[in-house]
């Protein structure tokens, strides 16, 4: 769905709402970011990923126009320098920051109001607030609220005036699974009214599940930018099979002839459990035929593919290691 949604904006030959070129940060003597490129259109979500440090908040924050250590290469929103035109492009951009923390002692509809009053957007919020299950918390403290509530006002703040872009830092941390899904069920629908996003995330699975395109960040630096079914394709390795042969010896044999590489069976294997790695589905398909052939039944054989976050792993370990 999200590769033919990301061809569907491609197609429409307009100007991405983000453009990222050649993007360098630096904080005093120390380059924390180094030429990093990405476009972001409407209605397509744009994933941030890499270890802690990596650089997502300087890109994110930098593309905000909240951030000004910019060493070189240039950040465009709507064709505006979200530096140099911080006034035009504030109204364009809205946001839910890694350390957003709400005053405690302000009602929830007090500050609804207030964002109203900076995006020149009167009385936005109350259908913002329906949609995302918090109507009847206009007159709550925000102390009062959950992390899930406190997430979803976030997108709601986020989302108060006629923005074009919508920028979340790590916005699921800490929720659990169910509220998880649902903020991803409001970020999909964002996206769906044309609003460009770009998201910063640590879980791999909320990445693939969102975005049709991931910048992977390491050092700094883009290791990979692509969907996440490309990179896994390109980064993942190879996938695993594990042959349950018993003590069937022309099994063993014919497996061995397929030439595919053996490796040490994760424990606790079962005797007479054989595991290979090669391509799906190809080799799959081979060892189908191998144990076939020797009267073995199909469901001995099971497969694991390589997953977004194989590759990730992958693409980062230089750094980890
Ligand atoms: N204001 C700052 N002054 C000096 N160094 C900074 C500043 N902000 C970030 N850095 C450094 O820049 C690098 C990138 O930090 P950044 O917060 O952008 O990474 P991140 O990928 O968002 O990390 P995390 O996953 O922990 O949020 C880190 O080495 C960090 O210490």
């Amino acid at each position: 769905m999200n590769q033919s949604h990301d061809s569907a904006v491609a197609d429409q030959g307009q100007e991405p709402v983000v453009r990222v070129e050649r993007l360098t940060i630096a904080y005093g003597a120390r380059t924390a970011v180094s030429e990093v490129s990405f476009t972001v259109a409407a209605g397509q979500i744009v994933g941030l990923v890499g270890p802690n440090g990596a650089g997502k908040t300087s890109v994110a924050e930098t593309v905000g126009g909240i951030r000004d250590a910019v060493a070189g290469g240039s950040v465009s929103v709507c064709g505006l320098d979200p530096l140099r035109d911080r006034a035009a492009v504030r109204s364009l951009i809205g946001m839910q920051l890694q350390e957003s923390s709400f005053p405690s002692r302000t009602k929830v509809g007090e500050l609804c109001d207030l964002y109203e009053a900076i995006y020149h957007a009167p009385a936005a919020a109350d259908g913002l607030l329906a949609s995302y299950g918090l109507a009847d918390r206009r007159r709550s403290f925000i102390s009062s609220l959950s992390g899930g509530m406190r997430q979803r006002l976030a997108l709601v703040l986020a989302q108060i005036g006629a923005v074009r872009l919508v920028i979340l830092d790590e916005l699921t941390t800490g929720l659990d699974p169910e509220q998880r899904r649902g903020t991803w069920r409001s970020v999909r629908e964002l996206a769906e009214r044309g609003v460009a996003v770009l998201l910063t995330s640590h879980y791999m699975d909320e990445v693939e599940a969102l975005c049709s395109k991931v910048v992977v960040l390491r050092e700094g630096r883009t290791v990979a930018y692509d969907s996440p079914a490309r990179i896994t394709v390109q980064h993942g390795g190879p996938a695993t099979f594990t042959v349950d042969v018993g003590r069937d010896g022309a099994a063993r044999e014919k497996l061995d002839r397929l030439g595919l590489r053996r490796v040490a069976a994760p424990a606790p294997t079962r005797e007479g459990t054989a595991v290979l790695t090669g391509s799906f589905p190809e080799d799959y398909n081979r060892i189908i035929e191998a144990v076939s052939a020797v009267g073995l039944p199909p469901s001995a054989v099971t497969h694991r593919a390589p997953t977004f976050e194989d590759a990730y792993l992958g693409l980062v370990a230089a750094q980890e290691e």
